[in-house]
């Protein structure tokens, strides 16, 4: 085995975790959180919501498949969220220094040298995540020995405005004109929507799209405090004075809560992992989702135009809205997947049959 240089994770409150540097070593801090899902390290490192974040993985053995090619498809990476690695460190305890797959091009390791993001491994991350979520999501850092940093809050800042297109762009040319408002949304919305006879225009987070000529709003994913999207969260308010689709996602369920007069909060530690399971409201139906958030929205906050979609079933948050009589609904989950269960997709469907009926098709 190489020789790999030591590197360790430090938490807010003093605990120290050493180990070794695979990635690009250099010290970084953030907010830590956690992730249990078995699969899908390409996708969540470069879903932008984790701008900021230090991401932990439960599930021990990673590497394994390596990282896939970096073909484009209508315009766009076709095995990855974003064009670049989101999160700013990446902590796990079993690397496997050989990697398998039809589809690997590199290795784990070298892909987070290519971005300058560094991981760390030899972590036992289980017991990292019992005391993440016994005093709940901390601050933390990843430092080498040479090299030592403050600890630092993402949440302070405006990571939507830093992860945003700065210019429209459009995709597709499909039937269904519908606006993304990019607050750093996952490609995989993109590639769901494209399937579904749309042109997607993706616009910037605090872009006024109300006058624009489409058919529907998709309202994506997103890093950080809801509370700091201003501009997105009053030009969807305008938008909620009309009768046009809205389809919101995860930050996109925040904001249209929040635009509806609703308010949200941050959970203790997050929901972060491929098997929530969430129950369709007023029916017996579950779900197994995908999910990636650390706050939520306050369903009871509401007022009565709007009734809750779906809700967690392992905590009985809110995992969803919509409006009792016009076409506006949300959810906290991701039914774009990627990574995690495909269950909930045939929400784009449901989008897009809102659209049909608006439209009179
Ligand atoms: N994936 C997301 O859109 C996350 C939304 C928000 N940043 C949260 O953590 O709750």
């Amino acid at each position: 085995m190489p020789d790999f240089k030591s590197i360790k994770l430090v938490l807010e409150d003093g605990t120290v975790f050493k180990g070794k540097s695979f990635g690009y070593h250099k010290s970084v801090a953030g907010e830590v959180v956690f992730n249990t899902a078995m699969t899908g390290y390409p996708e969540s490192l470069t879903d932008p919501s984790y701008e900021g974040q230090i991401l932990v993985s439960t599930y021990p053995l990673v590497g394994n498949y390596g990282v896939p090619n970096k073909e484009r498809e209508n315009g766009i990476l076709k095995y990855f969220e974003s064009d670049r690695i989101h999160v700013k460190g990446f902590v796990i305890s079993d690397y496997s220094f050989e990697y398998s797959h039809w589809n690997a091009r590199e290795s784990l390791g070298e892909w987070l040298k290519e971005h300058k993001v560094p991981g760390i491994f030899g972590v036992d991350t289980r017991a990292l995540t019992k005391i993440l979520r016994e005093k709940g999501t901390m601050l933390g850092k990843i430092e080498t020995e040479e090299e030592t940093v403050d600890f630092f809050d993402p949440n302070k800042e405006n990571l939507v405005a830093r992860v945003s297109t700065r210019e429209k762009k459009t995709f597709g040319n499909g039937k269904y004109k519908i606006v993304l408002v990019d607050t750093g949304g996952k490609y995989n919305i993109i590639r769901c929507l494209l399937k579904r006879d749309t042109t997607v225009t993706v616009v910037p987070w605090d872009y006024d799209f109300n006058n624009d000529d489409y058919d529907g709003i998709m309202l994506a994913n997103g890093p950080g405090d809801p509370q700091m999207c201003d501009a997105t969260i009053n030009n969807v308010s305008k938008a909620l004075k009309g009768d046009k689709p809205i389809f919101g996602i995860c930050l996109g369920n925040q904001l249209l809560g929040t635009a509806a007069g609703g308010t949200t909060y941050k959970l203790k530690y997050g929901h972060r992992a491929h098997n929530h399971p969430v129950i369709k409201v007023g029916t017996g139906t579950c779900y197994i989702t995908s999910q990636n958030h650390g706050y939520v929205l306050d369903a009871d906050s509401l007022n009565d135009e709007w009734e809750p979609l779906f809700i967690n079933i392992n905590d009985n948050t809110n995992e969803g809205i919509r409006h009792k009589s016009k076409p506006f609904f949300s959810t906290q989950f991701h039914p774009e997947a990627s990574s995690g269960p495909t269950d909930t997709e045939f929400l784009f469907d449901e989008f897009i049959n809102l659209i049909k009926k608006w439209k009179g098709d």
